[in-house]
């Protein structure tokens, strides 16, 4: 499983990129616009320098209106500030069909000027809270895009957690779902260190963080801290183990 965090500006990425080794994705975001929050393009450009080359950085586009054409243009602008995970949370898409649309023209003007770059189509396991396409709708979305994972996170930022809205069984089926569809499933929404052991046994690709590896677990008074961050990979390394350990059920 990969571990994704989300600093929320330079200061912050600065933070991860002294806990490289123990992190594999930078995502920039702006926590104050909202779950999915965009940072401006010269942010990105900056925390690009400051972190590894080897660390890929990600970029979310924002909680997006149904809106192609505006949110397609957005996604250009985090790619050309040079990250190579493009993340869109779907926030004002109804429907599948709008979910598809929004993505398509994401996926082509991200892959248009860098093939090789990952797009993340995001929704939101509290789905039902905001009116948006359901949780289980994303792994379709995303396939039949040309994106290449799909994601749940957390619209509402008030202490409910991802298993509060979409349980371990259901999660369980998303990844299940995206899998089927050739794609890496991503799980993030205050994920914490006891969701850990149901993350790894379900098969969760990337596990996004910010809360958790943040000092008194505070995602907005907060900051992110290298020592947690190594603390929290510390604890996906052990259930990796005692996973890879276990018999698999027949
Ligand atoms: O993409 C991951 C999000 O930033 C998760 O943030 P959170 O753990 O505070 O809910």
């Amino acid at each position: 499983m990969l571990l994704l965090i989300s600093p929320d500006g330079v200061e912050e990425a600065l933070a991860c990129a002294k806990a490289a080794d123990h992190l594999d994705i930078v995502d920039v975001k702006k926590p104050d616009e909202g779950s999915l929050g965009a940072n401006y393009p010269w942010v990105i450009r900056e925390i690009r320098g400051a972190v590894p080359a080897d660390k890929p950085v990600s970029a979310t586009v924002g909680d997006v209106p149904y809106k192609p054409g505006t949110v397609a243009q957005a996604a250009l602008g985090a790619t050309v500030s040079g990250a190579t995970y493009i993340k869109v949370g779907l926030y004002g898409c109804t429907t599948p069909d709008q979910a598809i649309e929004v993505m398509r023209g994401v996926v082509r003007a991200v892959k248009d000027f860098r093939p090789d770059a990952f797009v993340v189509a995001s929704g939101y396991a509290d789905a039902h809270r905001i009116g948006c396409v359901s949780p289980l709708a994303l792994p379709d979305i995303a396939r039949r895009s040309g994106s290449d994972a799909a994601m749940l996170d957390t619209a509402i930022k008030d202490g409910t957690r991802l298993f509060d809205h979409v349980p371990p069984e259901a999660c369980g089926e998303f990844v299940r779902l995206a899998h089927d569809a050739g794609l890496l499933a991503a799980l993030a929404g205050s994920v914490k260190r006891e969701d850990l052991a149901v993350l790894t046994r379900i098969g969760t690709d990337i596990v996004g963080v910010r809360g958790a590896v943040c000092e008194g677990g505070d995602r907005n008074s907060g900051r992110i801290q290298p020592r947690l961050v190594a603390e929290f990979r510390a604890e996906m390394d052990r259930h990796a183990r005692e996973h890879a350990a276990t018999p698999a059920a027949s």
